[in-house]
Order: C-alpha cells, then sequence, then structure tokens
C-alpha cells in the first residue's frame, strides 16, 4: 500500500476561499491572488471551489452587470471561451467570477504572471514515491520490496478540463505566450496533452462542461506579451468598459456607509477625473476614495447635504491616484495635485 506521504498531492493553486462573510470584494480578489502564487506549498489541497463561494462580496446586480454577465454566460453556453478585456479597475474580475459562478460548475482560478509556464498549468513532476510490497506469496516467506515511482501533480488547467471545471483564468496577457501552447489543442480538438507526462495518460479528453474565462488589461494584452493569433482567434472578446454613473454608484455604495449625496459626489467626481486626466482611473480608486472620505472628511456624520470640503476632497483623489504617476520629479505629484483641484 502507498505510503502517508503517497497520498498527499501538492497543487499548483487551492481551493478559492472567498467567503460570503467578506465585506470587501477586494480581500477576495486579494484571496485568489494568494491562492495562485502559493503554488506547490501546500499539501492535499484541489484547486477547485464550489461556485457559490467565488462571487466578491458585496457584489452588485444592475442591469448594466446582469446584460454583461448574460452575454459571457452565452457564449460559454454555445461553448466559446471568453476573454475580458478592459481598463484597470473596471470590474472585470468581479464580473467573470459572478459569471462563473452562474454556471453552477465547479471554478477554478489562475492568476497570469511571468512565472507561469506549461507545467505551472497542466503539472509536473513532484519527486519520489516510495511503495513497499509485501510479497508473501511463498507461506512462511515474507519479502518486503521497495518501490519508488515518480509522483506527477496535476496543476490547475489539467483539474479544470478533467472536472469540467469554469476556468477563471485572471491577467492572462500577462503570462508567456509560450505557456499557452497547450491551450490551443484544447479549445481546437478538446484534448490536453501534458508534456513530461508519459504514457496511456499523457493526455487528458477536455470534459464537455469545461469553459475558460479569461480577463486580460486592455493596455498589457497589446503591450506586455503578444498572445498567438491562433489562440486569440478561438476566444469570444468581450471589451468592457467603465459602469454607467448609476451602477458605479450602487457599487461604492456597497463598499461604504456614506449618503446618497455623498457616493454621489465621489462617483461624480472619478468620472470627470476619467475624463481629464492622462491616468486611468478605475472604479476602484472610487470605493478607495470614498473610504478615505469617511474618515477625513471630519463633517461627514453631521454633514446635512452631504457635501465634502473641496480641499480634502482634493487631497483623498490625490492620495488615491498618486501611486499611477511616475513620481520621477517633484513636480509630477504638484502637477496632479492641481489638476485634481480643478476638476473638483
Ligand atoms: N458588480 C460589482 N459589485 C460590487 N463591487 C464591484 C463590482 N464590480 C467591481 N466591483 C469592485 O470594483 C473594484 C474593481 O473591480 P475588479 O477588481 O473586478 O476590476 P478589474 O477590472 O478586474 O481590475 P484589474 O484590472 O485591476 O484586475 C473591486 O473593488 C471590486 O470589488
Amino acid at each position: 500500500m502507498a505510503d502517508d506521504t503517497s497520498r498527499k498531492r501538492k497543487v499548483r493553486g487551492k481551493k478559492i476561499t472567498a467567503s460570503r462573510e467578506q465585506k470587501d470584494g477586494r480581500k477576495a480578489k486579494k484571496q485568489l491572488a494568494r491562492t495562485a502564487s502559493n503554488a506547490g506549498e501546500r499539501n492535499g489541497d484541489s484547486p477547485l471551489s464550489d461556485p457559490e463561494t467565488v462571487v466578491p462580496e458585496p457584489f452588485v446586480e444592475t442591469d448594466a452587470v446582469r446584460s454583461l454577465r448574460d452575454r459571457i454566460n452565452g457564449w460559454l453556453e454555445a461553448d466559446q471561451p471568453v476573454h475580458l478585456i478592459g481598463p484597470t479597475g473596471c470590474g472585470k474580475t468581479a464580473l467573470a467570477l459572478s459569471a462563473a459562478a452562474e454556471r453552477g460548475r465547479p471554478v477554478v482560478w489562475l492568476n497570469g504572471d511571468e512565472a507561469v509556464d506549461t507545467a505551472a498549468l497542466v503539472g509536473s513532476h513532484a519527486g519520489g514515491e516510495r511503495y513497499e510490497e509485501n510479497d508473501q506469496f511463498v507461506s512462511g516467506v515474507s519479502k518486503k520490496t521497495e518501490i519508488v515511482r515518480e509522483r506527477w501533480v496535476d496543476n490547475p488547467l489539467s483539474v479544470a478540463v478533467r472536472e469540467g471545471a469554469t476556468l477563471v483564468y485572471n491577467e492572462f496577457s500577462r503570462s508567456d505566450p509560450a505557456a499557452h501552447n497547450v491551450l490551443l489543442s484544447v479549445f481546437e480538438e478538446g484534448v490536453l496533452e501534458r508534456p513530461g507526462k508519459h504514457g496511456d495518460d499523457r493526455t487528458i479528453d477536455v470534459h464537455p462542461e469545461f469553459r475558460a474565462i479569461l480577463t486580460s488589461n486592455d493596455v498589457e494584452y497589446a503591450g506586455v506579451h503578444e498572445q498567438q493569433d491562433a489562440l486569440l482567434d478561438r476566444f469570444i472578446g468581450v471589451h468592457v468598459d467603465y459602469y454607467d454613473d448609476e451602477t458605479e454608484r450602487e457599487i461604492v455604495a456597497a463598499h461604504v456607509d456614506l449618503s446618497e449625496d455623498e457616493i454621489a459626489t465621489i462617483v461624480d467626481t472619478t468620472r470627470a477625473l476619467r475624463d481629464d486626466l492622462e491616468i486611468v482611473v478605475g472604479t476602484r480608486a472610487a470605493i478607495t476614495a470614498a473610504k478615505g472620505l469617511t474618515v477625513f472628511d471630519g463633517n461627514t456624520e453631521n454633514d446635512e447635504d452631504g457635501k465634502f470640503d473641496d480641499e480634502t476632497l482634493a487631497n483623498v483623489f490625490t492620495d488615491v491616484l498618486a501611486p499611477k504617476i511616475a513620481g520621477e520629479n517633484g513636480g509630477d505629484i504638484d502637477d496632479l495635485r492641481s489638476q485634481i483641484t480643478e476638476t473638483v
């Protein structure tokens, strides 16, 4: 019988553990990212998650959100992988997870980065596995033989195609395009080949319920790694942008405890800055600014008309957006502050 270590399996991902109790979607996302970077560190985990546990909390559903999600799920139903492309912080990840959950199949999460190679997708050998065979064929004679066998560990793509899961591959375009060669035969021929694995089970037949949703930042998509055309050709591309102001207000309101007027001021400012500034001002920036304003606007609680002091508003947005400027010289931040003050 296999000894104890042989039963432990190492996998690159682990379960998505975001729970309903988590107040902030960002927390869930961070946790998901950690999940992927925990590659191979944990034993006995499967990267499969229950669909009910993957949607970040809070998650707001407006007509705009539902319509996009229906579009994604429609294409998945038509057995087409979907590539969500859009600016930073517009809600791609939350949307992808919500669409994945909607399918009701297990979800496998994968985070793209430079370190993702073919082995990280499909699996690899993970050292030897020791067996002891007790041969008592001849009565009264006991012969023990130790056998060492190479242990193979499947990674998220292998698990997802075998189990018919929905693969959510976040920041897909950050990974090296060469790692994605294995995806071609998955989508084209319904077969996953596991290079490095020998014998009959070198390939896995893709489960009929396997689907994939990929997300990419629109700037990185064009700029970081050019993914091969043959692969991109097989995806449906859904370009997403920032939501309408009503939806953005509802999203921000779901994350912080502020009045309707205050939320409206924050979202209006965010949208004006989005138009005026050259840097990306996402919905995440609006949520972060709202969180800051609950602390820095001293009058928030007694403020009858729900107006923030302009200077506080400008300061908070400057801090929120400051990481986006290179900051090569002090002038950049001053420029940013004065542009924001002007808009406010
Ligand atoms: N429908 C929604 N309901 C509630 N919060 C949402 C919703 N959509 C997005 N958010 C929030 O907006 C922020 C940005 O969303 P998300 O992380 O999904 O964007 P993204 O486009 O994937 O960003 P990035 O490109 O940086 O990965 C997060 O804090 C997320 O919780």
